[in-house]
């Protein structure tokens, strides 16, 4: 009895931990199927990456899972409940930001803040609103129309509506895109800071903003799921072999280090006074150690010696087919 219970809490705390869930969600527009067949989980806490080359279906499956659009066939679960356009219990559990904020060009900027929270059912308005627009470092312009703010300050009310009135799970689709990069810097920011209370899927085109930021990611291609999962995992499953930096004296050679591998040299330049040769070890074993104590006993100068991880870039060129 107590070892059932004790395995019904682990299954219990295992859906907890997903947010949302995502099961064999296809949908089809006239004549076009948008996704097909995608699975994938953001689990509790994460900022988990959403990307893909243009028309992959990010926004489509953003949309879905706010409730915005219907599913063709599948289903989309967030916190326990699915996702339905007519499920308005969920409406306070989801902030969204999508691709073109929405926002009333001719309302305030604090009037419309207002208006959001509520349209939520916020107790203390502008308590909320204040705190939010002081957040977001939107207090010099809350007096004005938002038609009349610049595309930087008009992102910045978009997001402050997602999260005004405190939802767990934002959906920020490219939150970043054609921001100044003080502007993107700061939200940057200000996201990796929300996710320290909030699950945050995140769509973008700038994969170093990925790096930085996601935990975890989801990338399609052409409506399909290419990959998912622990960003780290993704890392070491995409990684072909490891990738050692080597860097000597510009006037040195590298000497014969197939007793500690096979591997090829794919890369070699000069870098400020070291000659650099990238190696790449066909299995995973790092002797990095080893290789050190070798190159100095031969008298070399060692200026560099490092392991590389491959660029979230060469993973995505990799699996949406755009590099073989
Ligand atoms: N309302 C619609 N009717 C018909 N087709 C649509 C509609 N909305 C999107 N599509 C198509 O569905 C596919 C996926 O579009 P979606 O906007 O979801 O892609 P995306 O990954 O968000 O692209 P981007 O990065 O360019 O924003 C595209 O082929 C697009 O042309």
């Amino acid at each position: 009895m107590a070892r059932e219970l004790e395995s019904d809490l682990t299954d219990c705390m295992v859906i907890m931990d997903k947010i949302l869930v995502v099961d064999g969600v296809t949908k089809e527009y006239p004549g076009r199927v948008a996704v097909s067949k995608l699975s994938f989980e953001v689990k509790k806490g994460s900022i988990h990456g959403f990307l893909g080359p243009n028309g992959a279906g990010k926004s489509t499956t953003m949309k879905m899972i706010a409730g915005l659009l219907p599913v063709s066939s599948g289903s989309i679960t967030l916190f326990g409940e699915t996702v339905q356009p007519d499920n308005l219990t969920l409406k306070n559990k989801i902030g969204l930001l999508p691709e073109n904020a929405p926002v009333y060009l001719d309302q305030t900027v604090e009037q419309y803040l207002k208006l959001v929270s509520k349209l939520h059912g916020v107790k203390h308005v502008k308590d909320q609103v204040d705190k939010v627009m002081t957040d977001l470092s939107l207090l010099d312009v809350r007096k004005r129309l938002i038609g009349n703010l610049s595309k930087g300050y008009k992102q910045r009310v978009g997001l402050a509506q997602a999260i005004v009135y405190d939802a767990p799970f934002l959906i920020l689709d490219e939150p970043t895109n054609g921001l100044d990069p003080q502007t993107v810097v700061e939200l940057r920011e200000f996201i990796k800071k929300l996710s320290a209370e909030k699950t945050i899927l995140f769509s973008s085109h700038v994969l170093p903003e990925v790096e930085q930021l996601c935990d975890q990611i989801t990338i399609i291609h052409q409506g399909k799921i290419r990959a998912t999962g622990d960003l780290h995992e993704i890392h070491q499953k995409f990684r072909q072999g490891l990738v050692m930096r080597i860097g000597i004296g510009q006037q040195e050679s590298l000497p014969d280090l197939s007793s500690f591998g096979k591997y090829d040299i794919t890369h070699e330049n000069i870098v400020g006074k070291e000659k650099q040769y990238h190696l790449t070890f066909q299995d995973d074993r790092d002797a990095r150690a080893e290789i050190a104590k070798y190159l100095m006993n031969k008298g070399l100068n060692l200026y560099t010696l490092q392991v590389e991880s491959p660029e979230l870039e060469d993973i995505f060129l990799h699996v949406t087919e755009l590099k073989k």
